[in-house]
């Protein structure tokens, strides 16, 4: 059975759906030497923002298939790693934006009437109204960084408010920000304008530090950040003295540059800041969600099924992989076989998608052909996850061409390989559903199934050949299971390809190379 570790809390709705198929471990309190110590017994690991998946735990993890992220943020994983080492990363995309959207409009209105500090107060005893006045969100701007999910749902909650909205987003469609109502502005923009500023972007190195002493410089003295988001947003140390020196008039965060926050300057400021644990993403129902989310796309990948929200392999969703899985076995098998006929060192593989296949997604199908190409070398190191990035360091070129116009089956594929063998090519197609076929190789017609153990041969058509190759399979009790001769012409260069029952045994090759009228010969596993 396989297993799973859990590092971080998880909702046990979540724990329940890994424990049908797999034996689940929870472990919330591992140092990082401890997780680099234990992570080679799991097939699989989910977490929370609170375990950083580094590429010290990814190489130790010889086992992991899968790295679940329990919410949406992926920062604390290192995805490159796992996309080199062939492991999927899944997250849940919106199982938390109500939750966090909800958070920055509470962090927003907790800041504008001084709730908590109010309430700290009067719980000490005190009854000060006067200290306490705040301000009205209704008819201010709100300016959105980053128009997505999360942001979107901001938009909408504060339209309800009455406020002005603002958005900042170089990624979305103009059409979007209008259906929302929201103005598309420049960055500067809606820094100069807006009464409040709520942060909705992942981290990335444009987006670090996209708040600091010269963004400040820029805001109304009497603006408010929210940052929900991510940290590192924000040049905390900016904030403190931007606030300190009345250049903004306050700020709430929820998640900061280093996690947990043990000390910052930001602590010894008053009701003008507001910071919370990162909690954006805490509350029950997001909790169920994100870890049903999660769970089960960790129990469908653990069963062979397709995850569907995988961070790493983009164009590769679950309704995508389901119409298109019979084409990705064709084109799986034709690499495999395509990569043996052009020997080791492939330097270009062509694909080329033929008739109703030439209207397809080709993303998917060029990684299945890269994946049976490179299985030859890499074996079960290669999968989907891996399979182009794999290609790309070997420095094989992919060339994807569409020929939408050759009808002879309802959509065919053809791959040529440049390799020290020289420029060789199959092709295939499917037969009714999914049932694929190898309809050519290299300039010769045929009709096979591919199968695990078979025989190729290039030769010249002459009479008795295939008596004497059927001979020779018999006098080493190989068993035929079907035989395809593909020809141009008569007695001139032929192909014979058997599908066998037994696996060819050693030296069997060079028998049949010294066959009179055999140019080459090939053991092909399929
Ligand atoms: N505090 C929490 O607990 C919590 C919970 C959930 C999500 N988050 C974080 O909130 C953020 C937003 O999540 P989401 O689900 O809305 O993501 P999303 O991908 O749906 O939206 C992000 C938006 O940011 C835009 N964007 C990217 N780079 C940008 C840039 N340089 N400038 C302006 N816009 C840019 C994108 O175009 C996109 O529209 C993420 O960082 C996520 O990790 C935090
Ligand atoms: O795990 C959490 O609670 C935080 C999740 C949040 O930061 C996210 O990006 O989804």
């Amino acid at each position: 059975m396989p297993k799973v570790i859990v590092t971080d809390p998880i909702d046990q709705a979540g724990i329940d759906i890994l424990s049908q198929v797999a034996q689940v471990e929870v472990q919330t309190q591992l140092t990082p030497e401890q997780l680099i110590a234990a992570i080679p017994n799991y097939d699989a690991i989910m977490v929370r923002s609170g375990t950083r998946v580094t590429r010290e735990v990814i190489e130790a993890g010889t086992r992991l298939k899968i790295i679940g992220r329990a919410g949406v943020g992926v920062d604390n994983i290192d995805v490159p790693a796992a996309t080199k080492a062939g492991i999927l990363v899944v997250n849940s995309p919106e199982g938390n934006t109500i939750a966090a959207a909800e958070h920055a409009i509470a962090l927003m209105m907790a800041l504008s009437r001084h709730i908590p500090d109010a309430n700290a107060s009067l719980k000490s005893g005190l009854w000060k109204r006067q200290e306490f006045v705040g301000v009205e969100v209704y008819k201010k701007t709100l300016g959105i960084v980053g128009l997505g999910r999360i942001g979107s749902h901001v938009a909408q909650i504060a339209k309800a408010m009455g406020m002005k909205l603002l958005a900042f987003d170089p990624y979305l469609a103009m059409e979007r920000a209008e259906q929302l109502g929201v103005r598309l502005v420049d960055f500067k923009t809606l820094v100069q304008e807006s009464d409040y500023i709520t942060l909705h972007i992942p981290k990335t190195p444009e987006t670090t530090h996209l708040f600091n002493a010269e963004t400040f410089s820029l805001m109304k003295p009497t603006a408010r950040l929210i940052n929900c988001a991510r940290g590192g947003l924000i040049d905390e140390q900016a904030l403190y003295e931007a606030i300190v020196s009345g250049q903004i008039a306050g700020a709430a965060l929820d998640v900061f540059a280093s996690e947990p926050l043990e000390e910052s300057p930001l602590f010894t400021l008053g009701k003008e800041v507001l910071l919370t644990p990162h909690l954006g993403a805490s509350t029950e129902e997001a909790q169920v969600n994100v870890a049903i989310d999660v769970a089960e796309q960790i129990r469908d990948v653990l069963l062979g099924l397709p995850a569907r929200s995988a961070v790493n392999i983009p164009g590769l969703q679950a309704e995508v992989l389901q119409n298109l899985k019979p084409y990705l076995d064709l084109a799986e098998t034709l690499g495999n076989l395509v990569g043996q006929l052009a020997g080791d060192r492939v330097s270009q593989l062509e694909i080329r998608l033929q008739g109703d296949l030439a209207e397809k997604d080709g993303q998917p199908i060029i990684v299945a052909a890269l994946k049976g190409l490179l299985t030859l070398a890499l074996r079960e190191r290669v999968n989907y996850v891996n399979a182009s990035i794999e290609a790309k360091e070997r420095g094989i070129r992919v060339v994807e061409t569409r020929d939408p116009a050759l009808k002879d089956y309802s959509g065919s594929l053809m791959l040529t390989a440049h390799g020290p063998n020289g420029i060789r090519s199959v092709s295939g197609a499917l037969i009714g559903e999914r049932e694929v076929r190898v309809t050519q190789i290299d300039e010769f017609p045929i009709n096979v199934p591919p199968s695990a153990n078979m025989l190729m041969t290039l030769h010249r058509d002459m009479p008795g050949i295939i008596g004497r190759i059927g001979t020779l399979l018999g006098a080493y009790n190989v068993n035929i299971a079907s035989m395809q001769v593909g020809r141009k012409l008569i007695r001139g260069e032929a192909v014979m390809v058997l599908s066998l029952d037994d696996p060819l045994p050693d030296g069997i090759i060079e028998e049949v190379l010294k066959q009179p009228g055999i140019r080459d010969a090939f053991v092909v596993n399929l």
